[in-house]
């Protein structure tokens, strides 16, 4: 089958999985009070805060119940959307700040800019916000973000669920077995996998597993 898109993970694929463990997350649970606090009246962090309450129930959350339920969130490693918005705009300001850079491998703009010319249309997938997608996109040496056609996030479903890639095929008007997907997390392929598109593992510290293994994104063999 020929591939006509490939959707890629970011964290783990894309970029070092311990620039999310060991610095955007602790930066983000640092500056959670204080953001809340500061900006809980802007449309975008007033609709995540609402939305937080939704999943817990249908509760109007004050500020200091916000702050714990997304704490509690973090630590537990779940990522749903409203988290993931404020998380966005956090990091936003932490780049902005000069907090803290993100690192794209180097392996990664010369493959993508390959597929592209030869015609094969650019997504990313992401559990984090497509602000923050593009914010990690966009580290130096060059900003890579234009290089995507769109960038799917948790809005349309969790990266583990077989659901999320059956709709995203639906939105890319492709039979899913034309998507390539690439990811470093073995649960997201098996996912992709059940939808009927096509997987490789970014196995970027190497080991097996139930779908190709390609050792960086040079390796990815298309088709
Ligand atoms: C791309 S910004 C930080 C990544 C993140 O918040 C996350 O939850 C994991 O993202 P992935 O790209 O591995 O879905
Ligand atoms: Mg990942």
């Amino acid at each position: 089958m020929t591939i006509h898109a490939i959707l890629t993970d970011i964290e783990g694929a894309a970029g070092p999985l311990a620039f999310l463990k060991d610095t955007l997350v602790p930066y983000a649970r640092e500056q959670l009070g204080g953001f809340i606090a500061a900006h809980a009246e802007d449309d975008d962090i007033e609709e995540a805060l609402d939305e937080a309450g939704r999943l817990m129930g249908g509760f109007s959350l004050k500020v200091e119940e916000a702050e714990a339920l997304l704490q509690r969130w973090m630590k537990q490693g779940r990522n749903p959307t409203p988290l993931k918005i404020i998380q966005g705009r956090i990091w936003q300001q932490g780049y902005e700040a000069g907090a803290f850079s993100a690192e794209i491998y180097p392996d990664v703009a010369p493959s993508l800019k390959a597929w592209k010319d030869a015609g094969i249309r650019l997504f990313t997938y992401s559990s984090s916000s497509e602000l923050a997608q593009k914010l990690w996109l966009g580290a130096a040496p060059e900003d890579l973000a234009g290089l995507f056609e769109d960038f799917f996030d948790t809005r349309v479903g969790q990266k583990v669920e077989e659901e999320s890639y059956k709709a995203i095929a639906s939105q890319l008007a492709l039979p899913p077995a034309e998507i390539l997907v690439l990811s470093a997390n073995e649960d997201e392929l098996d996912a992709a996998k059940a939808a009927g598109l096509a997987t490789t593992r970014i196995a970027r510290d190497g080991g097996g597993g139930n779908h190709p293994v390609a050792s960086d994104f040079t390796a990815v063999t298309i088709g």
